[in-house]
């Protein structure tokens, strides 16, 4: 089966870059989301991403205005009716994410693949609450979607192998890389990044360390393009600690405890860049660590 249409649900960074590199790619897409404000924002963040890639000649005008043609945005999910593919990206929360394919299903085509860009959640039990296990499977893409060469795909217990093949032909068509990775709670990359990012949250609460001198470390002394704070503030503290909670919840193990301090954060609403602030404060000119 060869996808030619797909659906994205969810206009949030991660969204946003999925309908990027899957336009430039020549695909059409049909994003969805619950308010215009973020559809509008998504638009425009693609076309700025775009531009840069215009300016360090990636990519040429002409596939700019190519591939913005290409991408529809709509309020209605039953407009994702006629995709070949759906890649949900919508907020990792479960709740979240089974209420949008229930209202999904009854407008899809039976040929049509579902797939979840989540970074934790169980696709075995995502794929059970739809009419279609055996054509779900996880589909995980990594931040900054324009710039980060690995897709994680993960099938489910029931995903049949022709499910498989589709995407991974899309993955190949995006100019990426596969790692195939079994159901388990965060799969691969977070069941590894999540716990240091954890740990550097641990570090400050304890006294150990500032904001900036716990990212200074990591930068300089491991050689991480981020440090483990900031890199949190990037990917979001709500999603950082959902999926703390999906490792620590499905597999049972006090060492995945959510640190005190990374709850309160997201108790707050410092959700990272995306709110303004974070572990650090977005909000002037240069971020400002706020411990
Ligand atoms: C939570 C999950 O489920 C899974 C995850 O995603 S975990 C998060 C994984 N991501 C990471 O670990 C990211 C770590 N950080 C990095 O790799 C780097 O800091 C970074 C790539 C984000 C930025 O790198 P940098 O050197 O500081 O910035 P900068 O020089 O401006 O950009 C580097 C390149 O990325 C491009 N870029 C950066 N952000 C971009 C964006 N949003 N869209 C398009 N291009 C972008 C730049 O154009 C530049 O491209 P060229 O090298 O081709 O010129
Ligand atoms: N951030 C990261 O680094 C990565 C995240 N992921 C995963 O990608 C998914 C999205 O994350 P991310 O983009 O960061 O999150 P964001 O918070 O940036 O975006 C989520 C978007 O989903 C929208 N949304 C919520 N509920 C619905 C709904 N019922 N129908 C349509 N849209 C809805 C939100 O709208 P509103 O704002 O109005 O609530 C928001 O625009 C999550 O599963 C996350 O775990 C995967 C890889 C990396």
């Amino acid at each position: 089966m060869e996808v030619q249409k797909i659906g994205i649900v969810g206009a949030g960074q991660m969204g946003n870059g999925i309908a990027h590199v899957c336009a430039l790619a020549g695909y059409d897409i049909i994003m969805a989301d619950m308010s215009s404000e973020a559809l509008d924002k998504a638009r425009a963040l693609i076309d700025r991403n775009m531009e840069r890639q215009v300016s360090r000649e990636k990519i040429t005008a002409e596939d700019k205005a190519t591939a913005l043609g290409r991408i529809k945005t709509t309020l209605k999910l039953p407009d994702l009716g006629q995709t070949d593919l759906v890649i949900e990206a919508a907020t990792e929360r479960e709740s979240i994410k089974t209420a949008i394919f229930e209202d999904l299903i009854p407008h899809l085509q039976p040929h049509t693949l579902l797939t979840s860009n989540t970074s934790s959640i169980s696709i075995t039990r995502l794929a059970s609450r739809t009419d279609r296990p055996e054509k779900f499977m996880g589909f995980h893409f990594m931040n900054p979607v324009p710039v980060m060469q690995l897709v994680e795909l993960i099938r489910g217990i029931a995903t049949d192998e022709e499910t498989f093949k589709a995407c991974h032909d899309v993955v190949e068509r995006l100019g990426k890389t596969a790692a195939t990775a079994e159901d388990f709670p965060g799969f691969i990359v977070n069941r590894i990044l999540m716990p240091m990012i954890n740990e550097a949250v641990y570090t400050l609460y304890e006294g150990v360390g500032s904001v900036q001198s716990i990212d200074t470390s990591m930068r300089l002394g491991a050689n991480h393009p981020m440090g483990p704070l900031e890199l949190a503030d990037f990917i979001g503290l709500d999603t950082c600690l959902a999926i703390m909670n999906v490792l620590h919840d499905g597999l049972a193990d006090t060492k995945y405890r959510p640190c005190p301090l990374l709850t309160k954060y997201v108790e707050a609403g410092w959700l990272g860049r995306k709110s303004g602030r974070g572990f650090y404060d977005y909000r002037g000119e240069t971020p400002v660590p706020t411990r």
